[in-house]
């Protein structure tokens, strides 16, 4: 199945992870066998599952399941999707936002596969650039489509919560395939990503 609902969590997976939590609280200094922390090792261990979920998706077949055969070759810009990941180093969460645009070569996507693959990609350990990387691959591949590109924007909380401790600041990655390699062609998206209303 291509994209597994999260509904059915793996029984002998959720409690191993439980019982790893479980000594992780105890290693932290907490009490496990409090009343608020009873049920904490499990929610942990089935939140984790789920955030780590891509792994067991396939976002190529995702893309394959909802391709339409159409002549419409401008581009096609999907932007401000929102993403939740984890950072590879330090397990804690980068969020922000991608903006994703192709330009169809015979075929174009159901739009809301978009959004599934940037979440398929980002429910995974991960590090910013090769999130972006991974996306553009899938679509280009994928869609064969004329260009691609990906711009994300991204806060982390290992830099604001711990380490330097910068609330602000933003990092960006990009890619480009195809058209998008002409600079014109990069210019116009970078200048609808940026329109407030485009
Ligand atoms: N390039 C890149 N780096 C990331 C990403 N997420 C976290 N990092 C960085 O990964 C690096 C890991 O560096 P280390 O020096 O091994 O870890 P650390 O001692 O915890 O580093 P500090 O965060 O500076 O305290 C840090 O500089 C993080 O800011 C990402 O998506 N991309
Ligand atoms: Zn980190």
């Amino acid at each position: 199945m291509p994209y597994r609902k999260f509904e059915e969590y793996n029984m002998q997976v959720t409690d191993d992870v439980k019982n790893r939590y479980k000594k992780i609280i105890e290693d932290l200094g907490e009490d496990v066998t409090r009343d608020g922390l009873l049920k904490t090792p499990e929610r942990a261990s089935k939140a984790m599952q789920f955030l780590t979920q891509g792994y067991h998706q396939d976002a190529a077949a995702i893309l394959k399941s909802a391709m339409f055969k159409e002549s419409y070759n401008e581009m096609v810009i999907v932007k401000d999707i929102e993403l939740y990941s984890l950072c590879e180093h330090h397990i804690l969460p980068f969020f922000g936002k991608a903006h994703i645009a192709y330009i169809p070569n015979g075929h174009i996507v159901g739009l809301s596969k978009i959004p599934r693959v940037v979440d398929i990609f980002a429910r995974r350990l991960q590090v910013q650039e090769r999130l972006t990387e991974q996306i553009l691959d899938c679509i280009n591949d994928t869609l064969k489509p004329q260009g691609v590109a990906v711009v994300i924007e991204a806060a982390h909380m290992c830099m604001m919560m711990r380490g330097v401790q910068k609330q602000n600041s933003v990092t960006t990655t990009s890619g480009f395939r195809g058209q998008f390699e002409k600079i014109e062609t990069r210019n116009e998206f970078l200048k609808l990503i940026s329109d407030k209303f485009s």
